[in-house]
């Protein structure tokens, strides 16, 4: 899968251009602010929907205009295929995928798969467990669509029972309706526990292995699933069971707290380099390699599942790299449709060999260099 062509109308400081990508590598290089974060986010929106870097749809309708379009045609299992988003100040944004308008935006989730590696990433490492559930959920969406819809339910229903239970303390008749809310949370829950679980048991081999080359054998990468249940090698009716047992025991305190204290929205990832928690004891470094592996990870993992390589978006963090780290980037390119933002030239000589285009940005304007 490749993507041909994005074409963007007053998308954030673009105010109309088609580009034609290279199959291959993809080289975008800019003075700061000028638009290359701008150029993978409307292709992030492509793949999943929204931003990876705002919840808000009109920060990203240029600002002087009500309306913004993407559009991106891409190549995949020989056939073109369009995905279209129409953003609009005054509308609910609407999504057209090979000319068909789309009823749900998550109609859009397994036509392009994308995975990002941008500085915001680091934040899975560095910062608390909210992060680390989030690259999960991100991933996981784009692997299993369906579960997206599965999250969505869960997150309304446990709002549902945390109004419930702060309304509890003054109206003691309502601990009965508790039962209606504790049975869609653990159906719900459970779902999305197994689906992490069996996600991340997927993760571990292939990320250590990542790892393990990067870091040419120096470096030891431990991942394992922490979730309230410790779900590891419970079956699905033995984790239901568990899950209502402790919600039971914990009944009293989340009335006292007005929130639920356990369910996957507690869950976590505890990443460890060499026996030691990266998020606590990792370099800046190993923090990026960390990430480095588990994106990578996760392209081999939607190439199991879908049988095609997603794209591979690179905000920013290639020159960051240090020269072990790029050789070994670069010889992942070549089965991969790659595009990297930079503010420097990134060429090295490992580039030679790859087919690229590189291409300037300069005030919302792309300039093909060779
Ligand atoms: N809705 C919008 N309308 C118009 N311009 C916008 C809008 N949103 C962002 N911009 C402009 O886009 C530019 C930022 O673009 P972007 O984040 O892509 O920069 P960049 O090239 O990645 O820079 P850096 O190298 O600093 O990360 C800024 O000049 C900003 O003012």
């Amino acid at each position: 899968m490749h993507i041909k062509s994005v074409k963007l109308i007053n998308f954030r400081n673009y105010k109309g251009i088609k580009v034609f990508l290279n199959s291959n590598l993809n080289i975008f290089l800019g003075e700061n602010g000028e638009g290359k974060t701008n150029l993978l986010e409307s292709l992030y929106i492509a793949s999943s929907g929204k931003s990876f870097r705002t919840n808000k749809d009109k920060e990203l309708i240029n600002l002087n205009k009500n309306e913004a379009y993407v559009g991106v045609e891409l190549v995949k299992e020989d056939t073109i295929k369009t995905i279209e988003i129409k953003l609009d100040n005054n509308k609910p944004k609407r999504i057209k995928i090979n000319g068909i308008e789309q009823d749900k935006i998550s109609d859009i989730f397994g036509v392009l798969q994308a995975v990002i590696f941008s500085p915001e990433d680091l934040k899975i490492v560095k910062e608390g467990p909210y992060h680390r559930r989030n690259f999960l959920d991100i991933e996981i969406t784009q692997i299993k669509p369906i579960y997206k819809s599965i999250l969505n339910d869960y997150s309304r229903v446990l709002a549902q029972r945390n109004n419930l239970l702060k309304v509890i303390p003054y109206d003691d008749k309502k601990r009965k309706l508790l039962f209606v809310w504790n049975k869609q949370l653990i159906e719900l829950g459970t779902k999305i526990m197994i689906f992490r679980n069996s996600f991340v048991n997927r993760l571990i081999p292939i990320s250590k292995e990542i790892h393990k080359s990067i870091t040419k054998g120096e470096e030891v990468l431990d991942i394992s699933y922490i979730s309230s249940l410790n779900i590891n090698k419970m079956d699905k009716n033995t984790i239901i069971k568990n899950f209502e047992k402790i919600l039971l025991e914990n009944e009293n305190n989340d009335i006292e707290k007005g929130s639920t204290s356990i369910g996957p929205h507690k869950d976590d990832l505890e990443i460890k380099i060499n026996d030691k928690d990266v998020r606590m004891f990792g370099s800046q470094g190993q923090k990026r390699t960390t990430v480095l592996s588990l994106k990578l990870a996760e392209i081999e993992l939607i190439k199991q599942e879908t049988e095609e390589y997603p794209i591979l978006l690179l905000d920013d963090v290639f020159s960051e790299l240090d020269i072990n780290r790029r050789r070994y980037l670069v010889s992942r390119f070549k089965d991969i449709q790659t595009i990297i933002t930079s503010n420097d030239d990134i060429n090295t000589p490992h580039m030679d060999k790859i087919d690229k285009k590189t291409y300037y940005i300069k005030d919302g304007d792309i300039l093909y260099s060779k």
